[in-house]
């Protein structure tokens, strides 16, 4: 199975300080949503397991939530792909979860509904977290510059992390091979 998992924001959609609470404020990042078009186009099953500890703030509700990624269905299905799987953390930092990233909860739940391993997965993060979450199962890791990237780029990256602009760009070099 040709499986990548990406985080949501920062990476698929802007991210905010002030979290991403309205359906307005989900803005996709340009070229993300085609990039994930043509991995599906391409025969790849596309995940993503997003943190979203604004639920558990109460700054936005699970419905709410739903809206934004039935939004991002849309439009990736209107370039012809599919989103396969959304698994998100609505925890905040004190519930103790073991979904919320960098725990691998959600990568687990993945590889458990896909009924696949995550060896060689590759998943794309803006965050440390995002990619310390897919290596503790596995996965290869694809940092981004956009969203908390920026900063991020500056850290200690886990081994073997390549780094590109967008996730147009990983798409790219993963589909060239
Ligand atoms: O990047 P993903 O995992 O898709 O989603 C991150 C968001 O849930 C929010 O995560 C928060 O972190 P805390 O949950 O407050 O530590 C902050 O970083 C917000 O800026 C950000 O919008
Ligand atoms: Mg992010
Ligand atoms: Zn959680």
């Amino acid at each position: 199975m040709k499986l990548i998992i990406l985080d949501r924001d920062g990476v698929i959609n802007q991210d905010s300080d002030a979290y991403i609470k309205t359906l307005d404020e989900w803005i996709p990042i340009p070229g993300s949503i085609a990039a994930m078009a043509r991995l599906s186009l391409a025969g790849w099953t596309v995940a993503v397991a997003t943190n979203q500890s604004g639920v558990g703030r109460g700054y936005y509700s699970e419905a709410t939530l739903e809206s934004m990624h039935q939004r991002l269905r849309e439009l990736v299905a209107e370039q012809g792909g599919t989103v396969d799987l959304i698994r998100y953390c609505p925890h905040t930092p004190e519930a103790g979860c073991d979904c919320r990233k960098p725990a691998p909860g959600l990568f687990r739940q993945i590889a458990q509904l896909l009924h696949t391993e995550l060896t060689g997965v590759p998943t794309v993060g803006d965050s440390l977290r995002d990619l310390e979450a897919g290596v503790a199962l596995g996965c290869t890791p694809y940092l981004v510059r956009t969203g908390k990237g920026e900063s991020t780029q500056y850290k200690a990256l886990p081994a073997g992390t390549q780094v590109f602009d967008n996730l147009s760009a990983v798409v790219d070099h993963l589909l060239e091979t």
